[in-house]
């Protein structure tokens, strides 16, 4: 069991080979061929921008889920999307109803600070991140004294935990960066409803 990376408000467990390189690899190329990506608006500021990053949404047809004034309507599970979700499930402990994800193409697609509170997610949202391909730092900060900052990198068939309190008290984000890097997937399963 690893230990919990937040200091205080919130719990963020990571568990870097949580799925073997052989697998990975694989995860990987299935993601970037046959999920249906895309690149949508969000409203920031009161302006609508592109995001920095490809998305899609999969899970329960039934339930939508908005986030930043837009709304998606899940495409239905796939194969590979559902043994990566059974395989969290083992170590997180709830049953997640959607997945997130996201297509960094490279260094200069992102994702800023926020936090995952909407409503529908309830008071203490359980978020299972998933990561393949480059290597990407991810960092949490303290919503409110902000110098208090965490940063991992999330490596290739890496598991995120994040429960608790976490998402109430800490922001968390994917900065863009000068590197030359390949492309990321990320996966963040949820419970929605
Ligand atoms: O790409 C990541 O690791 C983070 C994704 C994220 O924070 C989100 O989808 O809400
Ligand atoms: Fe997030």
């Amino acid at each position: 069991m690893p230990t919990n990376l937040l200091p205080f408000q919130g719990e963020a467990s990571f568990f870097p080979d949580f799925f073997s390189e052989q697998e990975s690899d694989l995860l990987f190329q299935k993601a970037v061929e046959e999920i249906h990506w895309k690149q949508e608006p969000i409203w920031m500021f009161g302006k609508k921008v592109m995001q920095p990053r490809l998305t899609a949404l999969y899970g329960h047809p039934e339930i939508s889920y908005g986030y930043s004034g837009i709304e998606m309507k899940p495409f239905p599970w796939t194969d590979f999307l559902l043994e990566i979700k059974n395989r969290i499930e083992k170590e997180a402990g709830v049953i997640f109803t959607h997945v997130l994800l996201n297509h960094y193409r490279d260094g200069k697609d992102s994702m800023g600070w926020h936090r995952d509170n909407e409503k529908v997610l309830g008071p203490n949202p359980v978020i299972g991140s998933v990561s393949f391909g480059a290597l990407r730092n991810f960092q949490l900060r303290h919503y409110v004294d902000k110098q208090h900052k965490i940063s991992l990198d999330l490596s290739h068939g890496s598991f995120l935990l994040m429960k608790g309190e976490t998402q109430h008290h800490w922001e968390h984000q994917i900065p863009k960066t000068s590197k030359i890097i390949g492309p990321r997937i990320n996966m963040t399963f949820r419970r929605i409803g």
